[in-house]
């Protein structure tokens, strides 16, 4: 990663902390077998920290994700005058300072890499009615903001942004309007956003979402004590409506295992010949198992062990072995429970026998880089039998992959996890191009895959 003209100095000390990357693969090898922890999901992260930093009172959580994209958010909290203490591994305590309110902050929020982060934050700050900037690295300053923003403006909220990209600054201002507003996009990011700005809106906000989404800041927000109405339309959506001006009160929150990492540790073992790999407490809302039903119908001899019910959430343990796997077809609707896991199911895809079309992706095109154009480069130079369109990608597998080639990795971590599982199978090492990014996500991501049996080269 190269430091370059135009970057704020906060983009130029990321990129130096990272560190000039080098190329690194993880080396073919044994088996992998073992049972490891995952990481704490991130979704859940970030909410705990900002939901805690609006609430009365102190909330203890338990399980954070240590990771860049959740640390953006704890900084970002402290600077709108909470306090978060770090109590031990995982574990956090979140208050807000004596008077309770949001103080403006005196720097930008920088919020890195992460999309989550800088997006439920703009709701939340807009609900505040506070003076704010936000700010983010070169991917984030490329993902689009008009999809919060405009119905932050619905709501008579101030903002300047060029082109709806970031940086954005909100401008103070109380009185905020109610709104009802239809998603134009599956996005639960959108989604909370509009949810927190509501708090500090007068009278009730209605969100309709016509397509289900990982619905974790309804979850949470009923747990600070924040009640919600919940109504299905007649076509497999919902509508949420909110009162605003509801006080939140803090409670306790232990952060499942975050199955979108999970995925990478599970796609590992179903590829590499005569493993058994078990991740344990890892969140299976329906709302977010999606790669784990399409693995089923691929074949995978995958289970859910020791389902169980903790903080409202569904965990189990999830054992995954290497299986003779087929390529299936991935419909649109199944798009929004598995968003993060395409990637990692392209590879997944690459070692099954027939083709595995994905379609309704054109999220995809628009996260931390275009994932579509970055699997297809990637996987293509690697041996795979590839194409895509401006929403679908397909994979067609035979033997696996040849490997050989150099992925650029486009500042997206999940691109970055993806090619390195790849090459656990392939015939020739499969390298990318840089691995700093792997820690806004999975920092512990070598290190489980280590304790599983695999080498890596080049860290
Ligand atoms: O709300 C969340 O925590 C997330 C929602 C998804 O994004 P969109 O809301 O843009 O689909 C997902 O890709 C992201 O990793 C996390
Ligand atoms: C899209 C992702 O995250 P975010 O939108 O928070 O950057 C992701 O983690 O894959």
């Amino acid at each position: 990663m190269q430091v370059a003209a135009g970057m704020t100095s906060q983009q130029t000390k990321d990129v130096r902390s990272r560190g000039q990357a080098g190329a690194v693969s993880m080396v073919k090898g044994n088996p992998l077998s073992g049972v490891v922890r995952a990481p704490g999901d991130k979704s859940i992260s970030h909410r705990a920290l900002i939901l805690g930093a609006l609430a009365s009172g102190e909330t203890q959580i338990t399980g954070l994700l240590e990771a860049d994209d959740v640390l953006r958010t704890a900084s970002a909290t402290r600077a709108i005058g909470a306090t978060v203490e770090k109590d031990g591994t995982g574990e956090h305590a979140v208050w807000r300072a004596s008077g309770g309110d949001w103080l403006p902050p005196s720097r930008p929020l920088y919020f890195g890499n992460s999309g989550t982060g800088v997006r439920l934050a703009l709701g939340a700050v807009a609900g505040a009615g506070i003076h704010a900037t936000f700010d983010g690295d070169v991917s984030l300053r490329g993902r689009p903001m008009g999809r919060v923003l405009e119905p932050l403006r619905m709501m008579g909220i101030e903002a300047t942004a060029q082109d709806g990209r970031l940086p954005v600054e909100l401008h103070a201002g109380h009185g905020l309007k109610s709104v009802s507003v239809k998603l134009a996009t599956p996005s639960a990011q959108v989604k909370s956003a509009i949810l927190l700005a509501a708090l500090g809106a007068e009278g009730k906000t209605r969100v309709h979402e016509p397509v289900l989404c990982r619905d974790h800041t309804e979850r949470m927000l009923s747990a600070f004590g924040v009640s919600l109405t919940i109504i299905p339309d007649d076509c497999g959506g919902r509508f949420i409506e909110i009162e605003g001006r509801q006080k939140l009160h803090a409670c306790n929150i232990s952060v499942p295992g975050d199955p979108s990492s999970a995925a990478f540790l599970a796609a590992a073992a179903l590829i590499v010949p005569h493993s058994d790999v078990t991740v344990k407490g890892v969140l299976v809302n329906p709302l977010r198992a999606g790669f784990y039903e399409t693995l089923k119908e691929m074949g995978a001899d995958i289970s859910f062990e020791n389902e169980r019910e903790a903080n409202g959430e569904r965990l189990a343990d999830i054992r995954a072995k290497h299986s003779v796997l087929h390529g299936v077809e991935v419909p649109p609707a199944r798009a929004a429970s598995m968003i993060d896991e395409y990637p990692i199911l392209a590879i997944v895809a690459a070692y099954a026998q027939g083709e595995t079309m994905m379609k309704g992706l054109e999220e995809l095109r628009v996260k931390e880089s275009d994932r579509i154009a970055c699997v297809e480069a990637g996987l293509a130079a690697n041996g795979a039998d590839v194409r895509s369109g401006p929403d679908w990608l397909c994979v067609k597998g035979s033997n696996g992959l040849s490997g050989g080639a150099r992925v650029k990795t486009s500042h997206d971590h999940r691109i970055a996890m993806s090619f390195l599982v790849a090459g656990l199978s392939s015939e020739n090492p499969v390298e990318i191009d840089d691995a700093s990014m792997i820690a806004t996500s999975f920092p512990e991501f070598f290190d489980l895959m280590r304790q599983l049996g695999c080498s890596v080269s080049g860290e």
